[in-house]
């Protein structure tokens, strides 16, 4: 998509004069400094700017088979690329988060990057479940690309219970050996990224036999294609799986064994080992083996942000420029940023956009703490990570999935379009709501540590994130974020508390701990969920609270946003909010009032807070949300794209509609 630096359109010109912020300090705040957006655009320049790194025709109109061609090829670009800034020192964390994520990586290859499992995925699992010498031999291989991995633990019958994975590697201790197998239909691994006909290694998560014992599921590091012909190795039945919804340039594939041989020294022994006789030596806690899952939960929340800010960006930007019906007869057809609906359904997305940047800052240091202590052979805090990155993943893509449909919906037809590059946006992330966990049963997980949390209350005091479910207090209502807060933390402790009876009476009256589990199960989704949303608010809260570096102008913006979020998200939980606190329907009547004045005070500065986002029309690739407002320009530009307009008549003409429509006469 091209620029058009010429002319801006008068109602951005408008409503950028009446900003009451600098944009400028938003962009540096949310980068961390001036130094930093320097560097991230500076980084942009560097993949953006390169020829190789365009198509010549839009990706959508290539074959599925054409857009893997394509995608390989840009993949491979955009990583020798990563390579060079890795040669020049430059090989920070935001290089990979942005190249592979939802911000730079998204504009390149809109459809998904064959090769991010490799960098995301097989390079973290070598790190975190690999022995020094396991490091030693395949990590300098697979950073500097000798290699391609990937991560093939899912299996046609199993992705989210992944202990009943079928797929077996038996020890031969005559010849040091596992030997893999695929023993059924639904062993044969399914879904992994670039599985299909990128990646020539993976980390096969599978059940491990050793002297005739099964010792559950372990990873093994196999190769899967030759080096030189890159044909399947013997033994090795490979192949991609098929459209989908949206990522299909990520090649996800399918993979079987038939007695594959791999040396002992592939399974990946940093937790627990098989000797050269076949002893089983245990992990101190099996879930190590889960840590990678761990990981890309946590950065996928920061990935759910990135997403959400190009979605409000294109949405907002467009509503500013689109002129549609009538709210005084006798005035012109306003903006339809100007109708309070449309606010409502697009100033709280952008308010979460800050929501998740704070959490998902939180959760990459807590995340960087554990890992240090886990390394360290300190266990302690695993479980309250865990609790934590499964809701926060959960909630934030459940939350930018239907963000980023709300955007479409905003922008009308036009919204429908390609080229207003929110459906491609759409199908990448409601992918996260099933990848890397199936959300419920991320909650699921997130309400087993709430509930335990719950029934030991002396431990539960010393954790952060957790400790308020056995200090909150039914405050009387105030109208201030603080109420809010304290009262989300009331509902949650008190479904907490209510799902904890609910097992407990159900196991009473004979039923299975499970069976009274699954009963419950309704009511622990919606438990975790509130802990999720109680967690965002307060953590949106401290950190508002905390700054004291930016302009007034700037900090009056973030608190109005703070208080937006809030209270958009009590108005959601209405119903529990009269269920479990004290507040009543003329409380929420004063929350219901004070949305419509947060959405009158933001209005303004909504195009400059999106602006401030700085999300450049490049990464945005949308027809709808340049810069310069030309939308309908765009739109005509990015149409004459379109194969079928290369010629005035079509072929198709004469061979069928002609002969139809002489036939009726
Ligand atoms: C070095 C280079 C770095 C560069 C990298 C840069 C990265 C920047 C990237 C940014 C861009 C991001 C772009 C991302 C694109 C990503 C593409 C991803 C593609 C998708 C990949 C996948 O989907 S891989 C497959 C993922 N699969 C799953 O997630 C499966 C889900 N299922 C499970 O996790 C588990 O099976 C389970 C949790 C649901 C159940 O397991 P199990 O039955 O064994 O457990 P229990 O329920 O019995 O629980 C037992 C006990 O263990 C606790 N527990 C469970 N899981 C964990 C864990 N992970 N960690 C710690 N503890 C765990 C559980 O709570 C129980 O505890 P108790 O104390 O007993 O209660
Ligand atoms: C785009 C994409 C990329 C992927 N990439 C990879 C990859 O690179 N490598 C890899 O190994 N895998 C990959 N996966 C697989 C992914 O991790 C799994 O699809 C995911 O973990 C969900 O598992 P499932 O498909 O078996 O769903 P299921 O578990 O079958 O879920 C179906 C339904 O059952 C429900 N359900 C299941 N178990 C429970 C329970 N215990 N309690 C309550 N409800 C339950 C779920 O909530 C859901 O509603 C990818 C998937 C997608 C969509």
């Amino acid at each position: 998509m091209t620029t058009n630096n010429n002319k801006i359109n008068a109602d951005l010109l408008k409503e950028r004069a009446k900003c009451t912020f600098n944009p400028k300090e938003l962009t540096h705040f949310l980068d961390g400094s001036e130094q930093k957006t320097l560097e991230r655009k500076e980084r942009e320049k560097f993949f953006l700017d390169d020829p190789e790194l365009k198509s010549k025709v839009p990706m959508e109109y290539l074959s599925h088979k054409e857009k893997y061609e394509e995608n390989i090829r840009k993949a491979c670009v955009i990583f020798r690329k990563v390579q060079e800034l890795q040669n020049e020192g430059k090989a920070g964390m935001e290089n990979y988060r942005e190249i592979l994520g939802g911000q730079l990586g998204s504009a390149i290859l809109p459809d998904g990057n064959p090769l991010t499992l490799h960098y995301v995925m097989f390079i973290p699992t070598l790190l975190g479940q690999g022995t020094i010498e396991q490091q030693t031999e395949w990590i300098n291989k697979a950073w500097n690309c000798h290699i391609v991995g990937t991560y093939a633990q899912t299996e046609l019958g199993h992705g989210t219970f992944i202990r009943g994975l079928e797929t077996t590697a038996v020890y031969d201790p005559s010849t040091e050996e596992f030997i893999l197998n695929s023993p059924t239909l639904t062993s044969y691994k399914w879904w992994p990224g670039g599985l299909g006909h990128s990646a020539n290694h993976a980390i096969v998560v599978a059940q491990l036999y050793t002297q005739g014992k099964c010792h559950g599921i372990h990873p093994f590091i196999v190769e899967l294609r030759d080096k030189e012909t890159h044909m399947p190795l013997k033994g090795i039945i490979i192949g991609e799986i098929g459209c989908k919804l949206g990522m299909n340039g990520t090649n996800n594939g399918y993979l079987g064994f038939k007695n594959v041989r791999v040396p002992r020294m592939h399974m990946l022994m940093k937790n627990s080992q098989v000797h050269p006789d076949g002893t089983y030596v245990k992990s101190p806690s099996s879930k190590l083996t889960y840590g990678t899952m761990v990981f890309v939960r946590v950065v996928l929340v920061a990935d759910a942000t990135s997403y959400m800010k190009k979605a409000v960006t294109i949405a907002v930007r467009y509503s500013a420029v689109r002129h549609q019906s009538q709210i005084k007869t006798s005035d012109p057809e306003p903006q339809i940023i100007d109708f309070v609906t449309q606010q409502y359904k697009l100033f709280p997305l952008i308010a979460s956009v800050f929501a998740f940047h704070f959490s998902a800052n939180w959760l990459w240091e807590v995340y960087n703490e554990v890992t240090s202590e886990l390394e360290a052979g300190k266990l302690r805090n695993l479980p309250e990570l865990h609790a934590v990155a499964c809701c926060l993943k959960a909630v934030c893509t459940a939350d930018a999935a239907l963000g980023v449909e709300q955007c479409r919906l905003s922008c009308g037809g036009h919204g429908y379009m390609t080229s207003s590059n929110l459906p491609g946006t759409y199908g990448l992330v409601t992918a996260m709501c099933t990848y890397e966990g199936e959300n419920t049963v991320l909650l699921l997980q997130t309400a087993r540590f709430l509930i335990k949390s719950w029934q030991n209350k002396e431990e539960t005091i010393h954790l952060d994130t957790v400790k308020y479910l056995v200090q909150t207090e039914d405050l009387p209502f105030t109208k201030s974020v603080n109420w809010i807060i304290s009262a989300m933390k009331q509902v949650t402790a008190r479904k907490v508390e209510l799902a904890a009876k609910h097992i407990d009476e159900r196991v009473k009256s004979g039923k299975a701990p499970e069976d009274a589990w699954n009963e419950t199960s309704v009511e622990l989704v919606s438990a975790a969920d509130a802990h999720g949303r109680a967690f965002l608010l307060q953590t949106y809260a401290s950190t508002v609270e905390s700054i004291t570096n930016v302009s007034p102008q700037l900090k009056t913006v973030l608190i109005q946003l703070q208080e937006l979020y809030s209270v958009n998200t009590a108005l959601r939980y209405t119903g529990d909010l009269l269920r479990f606190t004290s507040c009543k329907g003329k409380d929420i009547e004063v929350l219901q009032s004070w949305l419509e004045q947060l959405l009158n005070l933001i209005r303004p500065n909504a195009v400059g807070i999106v602006d401030g986002f700085d999300v450049s029309d490049e990464v945005l690739s949308s027809a709808l949300g340049a810069y310069d407002g030309n939308v309908y320009e765009r739109l005509f530009e990015e149409a004459s794209k379109s194969p079928l307009n290369s010629e005035p008549v079509n072929k198709s003409f004469h061979q069928y509609l002609k002969p139809f429509l002489k036939s009726n006469l």
